[in-house]
């Protein structure tokens, strides 16, 4: 069972050339939920994303992880502190097997660093083979563990979306960012990948899942967030959401379904 992290995000804004991506966002995610934020085109969702991961820092505000301020920290630093982060088409590297695939996911958050990695030292060795165990148990809470000697860039697409999902989880995370996972896939696939994502939430993970489909979010999410022009129109439960005539609003002409 890990020990999902508790995320809150205050009053947090970014612009950019004057023009707010976020605007004035309170979130906050209680330890083990699955919380979604959608929103149409524009509406600011990766930049949330990348403003709780440490790819940006927010010019107002602050972001807590269990408490404790992350929002002036690099993200190597927050995933060292529990963040797990899969980016939108997100990239496998070729020319690698799956299991080293999901082993570069670790290296944030190995005890060594570095310097002993460059120097070969044995504090590297012994970090080499947790790694690799790691990555091998990671591989297997995926459904991956057949393919761990296979060339990543031979698994399906929807395979390759487990494997990304595998490298956050082989850095220990106590809280998974997932920005638009489901994109591009056929509705198999997302239904392969809705359920993955279910069993990682009963793991007691918390999960922050930011998405554009809002049909694939409705019936994982414990809560969803809406965004709009870069602030928070509506937060609460998936029938509440739906409801909500401002959330229908903003999607109108969107050709997305609410
Ligand atoms: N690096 C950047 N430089 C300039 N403008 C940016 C940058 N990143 C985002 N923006 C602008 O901020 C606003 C929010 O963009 P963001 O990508 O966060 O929205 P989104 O909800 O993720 O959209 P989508 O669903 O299309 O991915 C948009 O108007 C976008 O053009």
């Amino acid at each position: 069972m890990s020990t999902g992290a508790a995320l809150a995000v205050s009053g947090v804004s970014r612009a950019f050339g004057g023009v707010y991506a976020v605007r004035d966002v309170e979130l906050r995610v209680a330890p083990g939920e699955l919380r979604a934020v959608i929103g149409p085109n524009g509406a600011g969702k990766s930049t949330l994303f990348a403003l709780i991961g440490g790819q940006l820092a927010p010019q107002a505000g602050g972001v807590r992880l269990d408490g404790a301020r992350i929002d002036r920290l690099p993200a190597h630093r927050r995933a060292r502190l529990g963040i797990g982060v899969v980016f939108q088409a997100a990239r496998i590297f070729p020319g690698m097997t799956a299991l080293e695939n999901v082993m570069v996911g670790a290296h944030p958050t190995t005890r060594a660093g570095f310097a002993a990695a460059a120097l070969r030292l044995p504090a590297h060795r012994r970090d080499e083979r947790e790694i690799s165990d790691r990555a091998t148990e990671s591989l297997y809470r995926t459904g991956l563990g057949d393919w761990a000697h296979r060339a990543a860039e031979e698994l399906p697409l929807g395979q390759q979306r487990a494997l990304q999902l595998a490298r956050a989880l082989c850095g220990r995370p106590r809280l998974l960012l997932l920005d638009e996972p489901a994109s591009g896939l056929r509705t198999a696939e997302r239904e392969r990948l809705a359920t993955l994502i279910e069993d990682l939430r009963a793991t007691g993970l918390t999960i922050l899942l930011v998405e554009h489909d809002v049909a694939f979010v409705m019936r994982l999410a414990d809560r969803v967030t809406v965004l709009d022009l870069g602030r928070v129109i509506a937060d609460g439960t998936a029938a509440e959401i739906r409801a909500d005539p401002r959330v229908v609003t903003a999607y109108l002409g969107t050709g997305v379904a609410a």
